[in-house]
């Protein structure tokens, strides 16, 4: 699909959707357990490629209303009775992989096209020292992944410069191993944030991690352990929220407040400072929960290290092609990893909206202006059709196409664009 988007301000009150990550973790933790509700669960493309996989380990899953009920499988998944599809998600691809090796048999994981070009070696390899046979039917540590079960547990060491992913889905499952297992991580550790999510998560379910030196880089998991995650409400999402936000900063005569966004372990929550950093008005009510962005005031430049927190790049990208001076995104080569190349995706786009844009390795630098419209190209990828989708509300005259993408992560995006009266138009695909 494709719409067209005028120049807009935009204007109102909206709740940020539900977190993707802590649905995610939310779901598999509760399929690892007995019987859990996760209350206000994020329901996207993404999240319910998490609920699939764990329906087909064993788990059941009921939809009420705005919770589900999930009756777990108590540690101990059963073979699938087919190929797992973990569609676009990594967050599934990565978990699911791992839970596979609690099974007696073998499980099969792909994806989409865009999944089966993603890097998963750090994981299948440390999986294989823990007493596991996992290989890409390629060869190039790439979905299809084939998996046979007989997790064990053991020292370890895991490359952190690629992805959290791998880390996040042997932190919840090597608690089940039979013997305990230290996890070391080498080279940097990029998205941190979220591993620090899934240990918060991990403590609800009951399950003891011990972080054994300061850097919060080694982990000593003891094994034989017990899932007992319960009652569970998802948070908002501050990169969802951060496309509001950085709309209402950027075009004047805007002013929006996001509700549901509470402090928490989310990295991406520091959208707010970078905001404030730059310039725009916003207020944060940390006890009602609202973060609240007027618009109108000339964003500055600025230097955004993208390790920690890579999903806010096309944002931040954006916010630095209507800046005043010129502005970095560093640290960032993890970011070409994702549903897309994001860098490339960012480098090849922007400049047909008129932003002087250079790409490297690991950085964009991006030299704020004036933005004029044009017709882009979404990618198929959701943080870059809702980056773009806000360029265009600034521009104007602009048309984004594959916007079905957003079901992704933040699937009433346009509906709740629309409600703070952007002009965002469905338009057929020519
Ligand atoms: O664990 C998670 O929920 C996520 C971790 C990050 O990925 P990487 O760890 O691969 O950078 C992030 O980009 C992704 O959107 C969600
Ligand atoms: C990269 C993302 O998610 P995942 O890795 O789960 O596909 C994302 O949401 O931007």
């Amino acid at each position: 699909m494709r719409v067209s988007i005028d120049k807009s301000s935009i204007k109102g009150k909206v709740f940020a959707p539900p977190s993707k990550s802590y649905t995610h973790r939310a779901v598999t933790l509760a399929a690892l357990s007995k019987e859990s509700t996760v209350r206000r669960p994020l329901i996207s493309a993404d999240t319910l490629a998490t609920v699939r996989a764990s329906e087909m380990f064993g788990a059941s899953v009921e939809r009420n209303e705005d919770r589900l009920i999930i009756h777990g499988i108590n540690g101990k998944p059963n073979v699938p009775d087919d190929i797992i599809d973990a569609a676009n998600s990594g967050t599934t691809l990565r978990f699911m992989t791992a839970v596979a090796a609690l099974t007696d048999g073998i499980t099969v994981l792909t994806g989409d096209t865009s999944l089966r070009t993603r890097p998963n070696g750090p994981l299948l390899e440390v999986l294989n020292q823990l007493g596991v046979k996992a290989c890409s039917t390629r060869g190039n540590e790439r979905a299809p992944l084939v998996v046979k079960g007989g997790l064990k547990g053991q020292d370890v060491s895991i490359d952190g410069s690629i992805s959290s992913q791998f880390i996040s889905a042997l932190l919840i499952t090597c608690p089940l191993a039979e013997n305990s297992t230290t996890l070391s991580i080498t080279g940097k550790l990029k998205s941190r944030p979220y591993v620090d999510v899934t240990l918060e998560m991990l403590e609800l379910a009951g399950i003891k991690v011990h972080v054994d030196d300061s850097n919060g880089t080694r982990f000593i998991i003891p094994g034989k352990q017990k899932y007992d995650f319960k009652d569970y409400t998802v948070p908002g999402d501050f990169s969802s929220a951060s496309y509001l936000l950085a709309a209402a900063a950027m075009i004047s005569g805007s002013e929006v407040t996001v509700k549901n966004l509470f402090p928490s372990k989310q990295g991406d929550k520091v959208i707010i400072e970078i905001l404030r950093q730059m310039g725009a008005d916003i207020t944060w009510d940390k006890k009602a929960g609202n973060v609240t962005v007027r618009g109108g005031r000339q964003l500055k430049a600025t230097t955004f290290d993208a390790g920690a927190t890579p999903d806010l790049v096309p944002t931040v990208a954006v916010l630095a092609a209507v800046a005043e001076g010129t502005s970095r995104i560093v640290n960032a080569e993890h970011v070409r990893y994702k549903e897309t190349d994001r860098l490339q995706a960012l480098a090849t786009e922007l400049p047909k909206l008129g932003v002087d844009l250079k790409e490297e390795r690991d950085s964009l630098t991006i030299t704020g202006g004036k933005l004029h419209g044009a017709s882009v190209h979404g990618w198929d990828d959701h943080r870059i059709v809702m980056a773009l989708s806000i360029a265009g509300m600034f521009a104007g005259n602009t048309t984004v196409d594959t916007t079905e993408a957003v079901s992704i992560s933040y699937p009433d995006f346009f509906k709740d664009m629309r409600s703070l009266g952007a002009k965002i138009e469905d338009i057929s695909e020519e």
